[in-house]
């Protein structure tokens, strides 16, 4: 019993890793599974993928390490944000395939909220806007789509959850509904001031409060698992979505650090301590972790788009065959050109919040090549994390923020993308030895909890950089491409 068990349910893949009594990863296991788009802008996952996927993944991870389930202390799980599923209350089925936080198909709905002018209300309980990436638009459109789904929701037949819900509900063989205070804080159902279900947003959004789990702080008993899954019974004691993991695996515990994490989106999030500070720049305001009963909280700025563009240009344009591919590429792409993607492909999040545009590329000329998309897409991602940054530098002007940004998820991997990032910010960027710091944040709980892990400063005390970019570009040459950008946004969202 020396070892945790993280769950990292992420967007496009399952992961499981164990951890060791040391947080040293032990074994990792990773599955893909498909990804619907029935129409453009809509995005769905088939719950029994993301179910059996885990369940694999669990297995083939402990099997990696060498052990036994019961060689397991205690399970952390960390997971994709505002999906949303809703499943019947006896038999665990989902009644519609889980919408996804990207699936933009309620835009029409958050627009008439914001004509009616409801958005002040909803912004000042939740933190959050009246905009399509958060469950509880999601969670009306299944009621009102799928065929007597409310009336059902009204009876206790069936159950709403984000997917750490799903999954706990599904690994507990139904004995727990439960989630934590950071996905509750992603619904646009939560008051995040008063840890509560919002009365006034679920009436407004016609939705029966009796379908909404429990809510828990982030280390606490979310139930235990029956042994057919994994193969033992084991206690899952942390919980938090995969943006808050992270946070907590770069222990950013002091207010003004700074994370931002690349994956399939990109997700900066700046500690703010007890404070819930209002964004007057469109930016979130969220939950970081709650723990002991104290929540503490976040801004954050989410992108929409980040290592989906480089899987665009695998998959989509199909002129590179891996990821890595860029590093290269970008190397060799002409100085002399100014290519600029706007990755909209889903609109744009923060700070623009614009659900109707759609991608574009700039300033192609007769020699614009693959070298030249691959070296602009990874752009992109530094240039959003710009807009971010500035963002929330005008939110926490005076608290004295971190000018380093802590970096991680698959994409950070990217020397090219990493190096254009810390020069377009014009700030240091730490990259971590441990790159997997979302399951090790969701691991640390767990295993806080169970008594084998050290306490926050003891784990802030472990965490260790890889290796530091510094800004190397000139203060001409960042402002000129850095106007290129803000120019190309515009016209992005004018057309
Ligand atoms: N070396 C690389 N260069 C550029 N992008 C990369 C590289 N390695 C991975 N990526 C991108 O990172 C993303 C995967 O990161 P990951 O953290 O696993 O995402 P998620 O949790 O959203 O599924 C993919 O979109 C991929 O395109
Ligand atoms: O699965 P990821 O890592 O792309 O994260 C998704 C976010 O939680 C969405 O808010």
């Amino acid at each position: 019993m020396t070892h945790i068990l993280a769950i990292d349910q992420g967007t496009t893949s399952s992961r499981a890793l164990v951890f060791d009594a040391d947080i040293k990863v032990a074994a990792t296991a990773q599955q893909e599974f498909p990804q619907h788009f029935p129409h453009s802008g809509w995005v769905e996952h088939d719950p029994q993928n993301l179910w059996d996927t885990t369940v694999q993944t669990c297995r083939d991870a402990i099997s990696k390490a060498g052990l036994n389930a019961a060689d397991i202390t205690a399970i952390g799980i960390t997971n994709q944000r505002e999906t949303t599923v809703v499943w019947d209350a006896v038999s665990g089925e989902a009644i519609y395939n889980a919408i996804v936080w990207q699936d933009r198909r309620t835009a029409d709905y958050c627009r008439s909220l914001r004509d009616a002018g409801h958005d002040a209300m909803i912004t000042a309980k939740t933190g959050l806007l009246a905009d399509p990436y958060f469950s509880g638009t999601k969670l009306k459109w299944i009621l009102d789509n799928v065929e007597g789904a409310r009336a059902r929701a009204k009876k206790g037949e069936l159950l709403f959850g984000t997917v750490d819900s799903f999954l706990i509900w599904k690994l507990t063989n139904g004995a727990a509904h439960v989630t934590d205070a950071t996905n509750a804080a992603r619904t646009l159902l939560y008051d995040i001031h008063n840890g509560r279900w919002s009365q006034t947003i679920c009436d407004l959004f016609d939705i029966p409060m009796q379908m909404l789990p429990e809510v828990k702080d982030c280390a606490a008993d979310f139930g235990v698992t029956a042994s057919e899954h994994i193969g033992a019974a084991l206690p899952i004691l942390g919980v938090a979505g995969d943006q808050q993991a992270a946070t907590i695996g770069q222990a950013c515990f002091k207010p003004g650090m700074l994370k931002s994490t690349y994956g399939t989106g990109c997700f900066a999030l700046l500690n703010t301590g007890d404070t819930p500070v209002k964004s007057t720049n469109r930016l979130l305001t969220t939950i970081a972790y709650q723990l002991d009963g104290k929540p503490t909280y976040a801004l954050e700025g989410s992108i929409f788009v980040a290592g989906a563009v480089v899987q665009w240009l695998r998959d989509g344009l199909q002129i590179i065959g891996s990821a890595a591919e860029t590093q290269d590429l970008a190397a060799n792409a002409d100085p002399q050109q100014d290519v600029i993607i706007v990755p909209a492909f889903t609109g744009l999040g923060a700070p623009y919040w614009n659900a109707e545009c759609r991608g574009a590329v700039y300033g192609l000329s007769r020699n614009s090549g693959p070298a030249e998309f691959a070296r602009a897409a990874l752009e992109s991602v530094g240039f959003q994390t710009r807009d971010l940054l500035e963002a929330m530098r005008a939110d926490w002007q005076g608290h004295g923020a971190d000018a380093t940004l802590r970096v991680d998820g698959g994409m950070s991997a990217s020397n090219p993308a990493m190096q254009f990032l810390a020069d377009i910010i014009d700030a240091p960027v730490d990259r971590p030895q441990v790159l997997e710091t979302t399951a090790m944040g969701a691991a640390w709980l767990a295993g806080q909890r169970a008594g084998l892990y050290p306490d926050m400063q003891g784990f802030a005390d472990n965490w260790a950089i890889e290796r530091t970019f510094t800004p190397d570009m000139g203060p001409d040459l960042r402002k000129q491409r850095y106007d290129a950008w803000q120019r190309a946004v515009k016209a992005t969202m004018t057309v």
